[in-house]
């Protein structure tokens, strides 16, 4: 049994005896054993739309063929998102107790035509598609396993309902938490985002604009689509948590930068300690708040990052 990624995935059962019955001696799985959960593991729907598809195996554990590559990073990023939960928060898991993660990739292809231009949490394990070659490359980049990753834990948490502002809020934890696992960059999805265009990334949380949403609470959209704009308003608290990581002076509001350090202890104790299923974004200032003054005090400089980044962003 090998917990440590092994550059081509992280395997599990390396033919030993005493494994799971249903998994074949001599055969190597992505299926990891030793972070706590009963097992962290990948498979594949092959295209299609049953869940949660044929494990991937390989004989010498050697994950390196073409056809294995999407599973491996897909499995070696939930490994990284559980480690980055369990190191930086203590979280054992989404759920805090060592739940199982099942991630299943390449599902519901067109049949004869192109993958699935998208990636979800569907309340027990995480689907990813293979995108459509335009669109989309598959879409199993470190940032988007951690955002649908993260999706499980706000829902094991808060539970921000996903629509309007605490849907917003929900993807926005989503994209936050995307940016402090794939840490080399304030944005999600530039790996697989239009494959034939280089330099772009699907949303920018230094820029928020740039992937047309708001970073503005004035400039928030109010109608229906997207269950009342939960992947355009995000924008508002994406702008907030890159002020507090990077600084800056926005709109004539300066904010100091207090890191992604203090910025990932402050998101995450206000989404596990503060936040409910019906907290808005004035709830969301209210949470980050009180989370910074819990962990540096009420009149810290931290504290003050967090009031002057909601006030940039018109919240506050
Ligand atoms: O925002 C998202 N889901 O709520 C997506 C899912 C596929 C793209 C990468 C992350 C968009
Ligand atoms: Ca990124
Ligand atoms: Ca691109
Ligand atoms: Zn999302």
């Amino acid at each position: 049994v090998d917990g440590s990624a092994n550059g081509t995935g992280t395997t599990l059962y390396a033919g030993t005896t005493s494994i799971p019955t249903f998994l074949s001696q001599g055969t190597y799985y992505l299926y990891d054993t030793t972070r706590g959960p009963d097992y962290i593991r990948t498979l594949s729907a092959n295209g299609q739309n049953t869940l949660p598809g044929s494990y991937v195996t390989d004989a010498d554990n050697n994950f390196s063929a073409s056809n294995q590559r999407i599973a491996v990073s897909a499995h070696t990023g939930a490994v990284q998102v559980f480690d980055y939960f369990k190191g930086t928060h203590g979280r054992s898991s989404y759920d805090g107790n060592n739940a199982s993660i099942t991630s299943t990739v390449s599902y519901d292809d067109v049949p004869g035509g192109d993958g699935y231009n998208n990636a979800f949490w569907n309340g027990q394990q995480m689907v990813y598609g293979d995108g459509d070659g335009r669109t989309f490359s598959p879409l199993v980049e470190l940032d988007i396993v951690a955002h649908e990753l993260t999706h499980a834990v706000t829902g094991a948490s808060a539970g921000l309902i996903y629509q309007n502002e605490s849907g917003a809020l929900n993807e926005a934890v989503s994209d936050i938490f995307a940016v402090m696992v794939d840490r080399d960059d304030y944005r999600v999805g530039e790996e697989s985002y239009t494959p034939g265009t280089s330099g772009d990334a699907l949303r920018y949380l230094d820029d928020p604009p740039a992937g047309d949403q708001p970073d503005h609470y004035a400039d928030r959209y109010v109608g229906s689509q997207d269950n009342g704009g939960v992947h355009i308003n995000s924008g508002i608290a994406n702008k907030q948590a890159y002020l507090m990581m990077a600084g800056g002076t926005f709109r004539g509001q300066s904010v100091q930068s207090v890191g992604r350090g203090v910025t990932e202890k402050v998101w995450y104790r206000a989404l596990t300690r503060y936040f409910t299923a019906s907290t808005n974004f004035a709830g969301a200032r209210e949470g980050t708040l009180q989370a910074a003054a819990d962990l540096y005090g009420a009149g810290s400089s931290q504290a003050r990052a967090v009031a002057d980044a909601w006030a940039a962003v018109g919240v506050g």
